[in-house]
């Protein structure tokens, strides 16, 4: 069983240090919002739907004495690529708003109650997403997955992995090729624990090695999450994802994006407006704690990048999968919806 990646105790916030797995299970304890920022700034927690409803309890966390609409724009700067932080900000924001005039008690109880709904749905969400995904896995097969879109990116239970968890409830056996994810290593210390103690057969690769594995072996679908995706179907993911849809591409395996509704942005039209967060260059410069990049040498550290719509197959939601012509398509998940 996987430690929780969130936890609400006692009015704490409990979150599962993950820059420590997979060799130490601990819990970072949050008493404030911006003990939360911090949190999701340095990657204590990461992924966007465990980012979102993180920030959530830290909105609750505020009432305790933060200037709430100074906490909304704390949290709101911490990363700004994920738009599931931004949606559970905005959720709550105008939950407090509707409840101002209550007194504190009272709105701290509903302000509580909403941030364990986004906890809850967010399960539900994913597992939901997970019943449609595992209909484009046979019975028996292969796929492969780029950084971590499990539970440790989620509430629980994962989007791109839940697809995988799916698969496996519904008695297919699939083989799990995991990339590495460089440089922050989410596929080889997060995916392949995740997978590996939930009994899966996990293969870790290189990054690099995607694209000869493909023309090696049979590959029956790449799976990633996605941190935005835009109304023309473009999806922002970690880092490599861009390169991972080429391969397969190339190779004929057909590619998934898994995401809840909540991901996509109606403000964003295509790729091109989804902001991408640039982390600082220590990152890629040291490997394994040992700096192989001399500082006077430039790096360059985008944590994510841009799938174009036509390198994708289907975008699996909790609604159904969506595929091309994915402008038209989307739009139906999305009836006057403003942004
Ligand atoms: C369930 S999607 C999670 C998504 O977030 C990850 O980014 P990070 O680890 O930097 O938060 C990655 O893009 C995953 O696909």
């Amino acid at each position: 069983m996987l430690p929780a990646t969130i936890e609400w105790k006692e009015g704490r916030l409990l979150l599962l240090d993950q820059r420590q797995l997979p060799s130490r299970t601990e819990y970072v304890s949050c008493e404030s919002a911006e003990e939360t920022a911090r949190a999701i700034e340095n990657m204590t927690v990461r992924g966007a739907p465990a980012i979102g409803v993180a920030a959530a309890y830290g909105l609750v966390l505020a009432l305790k004495g933060e200037d709430f609409a100074a906490a909304a724009r704390r949290l709101a700067g911490t990363r700004p690529t994920a738009v599931n932080l931004f949606w559970a900000i905005r959720r709550m924001e105008a939950l407090w708003r509707a409840n101002e005039d209550k007194n504190k008690d009272e709105l701290y109880l509903i302000m509580e109650k909403e941030a364990k709904n986004i906890h809850d749905e967010d399960i539900e969400i994913n597992k939901s997403i997970g019943r449609f995904g595992q209909e484009i896995l046979p019975e028996k097969g292969a796929a492969i997955t780029h950084c971590n879109a499990g539970a440790l990116a989620t509430a629980g239970y994962g989007t791109a992995l839940g697809v995988f968890r799916a698969a496996a409830e519904a008695g297919k056996e699939i083989k799990i090729y995991a990339d590495e994810t460089r440089p922050r290593l989410q596929g080889s210390l997060l995916t392949a624990y995740e997978l590996q103690r939930d009994g899966f057969d996990v293969t870790v690769i290189t990054d690099s090695m995607a694209a000869f594995l493909m023309s090696r072996v049979k590959i029956d679908a790449a799976v990633t999450g996605a941190d935005r995706v835009a109304m023309n179907g473009d999806a922002a993911n970690k880092i490599g994802t861009y390169s991972l849809a080429i391969a397969a591409k190339r190779h004929g395996v057909p590619f998934y994006i898994a995401a809840p509704l909540s991901t996509f942005d109606a403000g964003c039209a295509s790729g091109e407006d989804i902001p991408i967060e640039e982390r600082g260059g220590g990152e890629v410069r040291a490997v394994g704690g040992v700096e192989v990049v001399p500082e006077e040498i430039k790096v360059w550290n985008p944590a994510f990048d841009v799938t174009p719509n036509e390198l994708i197959t289907g975008i699996i939601t909790e609604r159904g999968i969506i595929r091309a012509p994915f402008a038209e398509n989307i739009k139906k998940f999305f009836p006057g919806r403003k942004r």
